[in-house]
This record gives C-alpha cells, sequence and structure tokens, in this order.
C-alpha cells in the first residue's frame, strides 16, 4: 500500500532502521529489531540505503521481510548521487519484483571513499531528478517521499532557497516529506509555516532520533547539520559519564518533543530509532495516553 493512501487518512507512527553493518553482510540482527518495533504498530517502517560495501542490496531484502513477514508496510531508501540510470532502473524493478511500494528518494550523502566517484560526470545531481526520472520510467507504481530540512540543507544557500528547491523535489513527484533531525521544535513550524506558504501541501513528518550516547550525538548532529540546544546541552554535559542517565535524557527529551508536536498538529512522528527498538519502546511506553491522540 501507498504511504500517500495511509497519510489521507490519519497522521502516521513511523521508524527507520538500517541493515545491519558487517564484513558477511549478515541481516539476522534486523529480525529482533522489527520484532521489537512491531509490537508498537507502526503504520510503516523505512530501511536506508547501503549505497556501497557490505550493506548494499540488503535494502530490498529487509524492506521486503517488514512488509511480507510482519505484515507491516515498507518504505526503501534509494539514493542517487553515485548511481547511473541503469543503476537506478535496476533497483526499482527489483523493489517492484518484491511488492515495494513506496521509496525515500534521496539524492544521498557524497561517498567517503571517493575512488570511484566523478563530481564532473554525474547522472543525478538532486533528489528532484531522482523523482522525475523514477515517474518517468515508473510512472505510478510507486509512492515517492523525500528529506526535508527545518535547520537548512548544510549545502544550500540559505533557508529560503532551500526551500525553493523543495519545492522543486515536491513538484517532481514527492508525496510527502520527512525531516533532518531536530532537536528543537521551532524549526520544525518555521519550515511547515514557510512550506505552506509556497504552496507545497503534502504532508511532513517530524524526523524525531532519541540519543542514547553523547559521542554518537555529536557525530550525528555534524552528518546532519542540526543544531543542540543550549539546555540539551547542559544536561549532556553533566551526565556525560553516566551512560544509564544518557539514556534517560534522550528518551524523556524525545517524548516531550513527541508531545509538543502532537499538541501542535504533526502529520506525523518518524523515528530515527538506530535499531534500538528498545529505545523506541521506552519513549512509546511513556506517553501512552499521548500517542493515541495522534491521528
Ligand atoms: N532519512 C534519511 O535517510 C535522510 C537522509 N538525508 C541525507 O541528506 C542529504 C541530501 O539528500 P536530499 O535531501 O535527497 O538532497 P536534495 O537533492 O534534495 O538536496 C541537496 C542540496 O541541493 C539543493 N537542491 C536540491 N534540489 C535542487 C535543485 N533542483 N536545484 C538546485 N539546488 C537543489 C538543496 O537545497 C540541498 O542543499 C543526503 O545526504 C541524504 O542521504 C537527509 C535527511 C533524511
Ligand atoms: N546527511 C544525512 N545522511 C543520512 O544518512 C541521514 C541523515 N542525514 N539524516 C537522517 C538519517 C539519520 N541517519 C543516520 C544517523 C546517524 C548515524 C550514525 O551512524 N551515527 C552515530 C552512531 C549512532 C548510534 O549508534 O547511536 C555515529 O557513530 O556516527 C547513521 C545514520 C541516516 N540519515
Amino acid at each position: 500500500m501507498k504511504i500517500s493512501e495511509i497519510l489521507k487518512n490519519k497522521s502516521t507512527i513511523s521508524f527507520e532502521v538500517f541493515p545491519p553493518k558487517n564484513k558477511e553482510g549478515n541481516i539476522s540482527s534486523i529480525y529482533s529489531t522489527i520484532e521489537g518495533l512491531a509490537k508498537l504498530s507502526p503504520d510503516f517502517i523505512s530501511v536506508t540505503y547501503g549505497a556501497g560495501g557490505s550493506t548494499k542490496g540488503k535494502t530490498v531484502e529487509i524492506a521486503s521481510v517488514i512488509k511480507h513477514e510482519y505484515g507491516i508496510e515498507s518504505v526503501a531508501h534509494l539514493s542517487c548521487i553515485s548511481s547511473t540510470k541503469e543503476d537506478i532502473k535496476y533497483e526499482c524493478e527489483r523493489l517492484k519484483e518484491a511488492g515495494i511500494d513506496n521509496i525515500l528518494a534521496l539524492r544521498g550523502d557524497y561517498p567517503a571513499d571517493a575512488t570511484n566517484f566523478d563530481p564532473e560526470n554525474l547522472e543525478f545531481h538532486y533528489a528532484s531528478e531522482l523523482n522525475e526520472f523514477i515517474g518517468e520510467h515508473f510512472k505510478g507504481q510507486f509512492c515517492l517521499s523525500g528529506a526535508c530540512y527545518p535547520e537548512t540543507h548544510q549545502e544550500a544557500d540559505g533557508f529560503k532557497k532551500d526551500l525553493e528547491a523543495l519545492k522543486k523535489k515536491v513538484d517532481a513527484g514527492a508525496e510527502y516529506l520527512v525531516t533532518q533531525i531536530f532537536f528543537d521544535n521551532d524549526y520544525y513550524y518555521r519550515l511547515v509555516r514557510e512550506a505552506r506558504k509556497i504552496g507545497i501541501t503534502v504532508p511532513i513528518l517530524a524526523g524525531i532520533m532519541p540519543i542514547t550516547n553523547a559521542k554518537s550525538l555529536i557525530r550525528t548532529t555534524k552528518m546532519c547539520g542540526c543544531t543542540i540546544p543550549y539546555q540539551l546541552s547542559t544536561m549532556i554535559e553533566a551526565h556525560y559519564d553516566n551512560p544509564e542517565a544518557m539514556k534517560e535524557i534522550g528518551i524523556n527529551y524525545a517524548a516531550q518533543q513527541i508531545i509538543d508536536l502532537i499538541t501542535n498538529g504533526v502529520d506525523g512522528i518518524h523515528i530515527y530509532t538506530m535499531n534500538r527498538a528498545e529505545t523506541a519502546q521506552r519513549v512509546f511506553d511513556s506517553i501512552p495516553a499521548v500517542l493515541k491522540e495522534l491521528n
């Protein structure tokens, strides 16, 4: 089922997982993650794209397991920055064969290992081009979605330019959007407000990451280009050496963000789980009645 159909009737709760990273390309650890997440009855689970290395190709397999073995709708991420048009055609054919209806169409990060990467000769430059290409070659077969940036994408020339690029992405076929990680809900409200003003009408799901340790938080915020509010940073500094306290802070902070977002009529909550089902479970256990009000 297309996520756009689900979003016509309700606000969604969804999770994101990634293909487990190991040299053997063994995905068995994902089963316990999915089992834990399934208990929380999400509307869908998305699976990130392994552009290279041992996780390449695992996205389709995991999205297929989520859909066919667990009966939960799934979304496959697809990034295009290192791909040729033939690669994308092949990936889409595989997704179709596996019965996957939903694609999060991304440009993707520049590869860390640039050996086979020639920035002068790319077949895709932006996610909007990927949407156009899939729309042209697989017309109506997938529900496409895209990423958006409450704090502005790092490479963009300001918030306004980034928003104009977002409009292009939606006009090229993205039927809903998922935000980059943010820790200050005001950035999300600004994005929604300004997007609506320029005619972006599609649902905008809020991407929330419950932090679990300080070191990975710092790496992740660098990668994602999001800021850490003063109040959160003081809590992290004070409890840096206490892993259990860090987890409690992360879980409570995410729960507070979600309560505020639901209070203000959010279109959906998308949790970046980092494959930690227990963390998502703890967030949900702390606000069951509020979560029921999302609809
Ligand atoms: N859930 C996920 O996996 C998420 C991944 N990301 C990552 O964020 C990065 C960017 O990906 P996308 O958002 O898909 O890229 P994008 O192609 O939409 O945007 C990339 C940059 O190009 C600009 N831009 C976009 N379209 C343009 C156009 N038509 N003309 C001129 N400028 C344009 C944007 O302002 C932005 O600075 C990737 O690294 C992606 O993997 C971001 C959020 C969520
Ligand atoms: N630029 C960008 N690229 C992405 O791949 C991406 C985003 N942004 N934003 C949304 C999600 C979040 N993603 C992430 C976030 C963190 C890590 C990561 O590996 N972080 C830590 C460890 C996290 C942990 O296990 O707690 C690290 O060590 O860097 C990976 C993908 C993938 N997505």
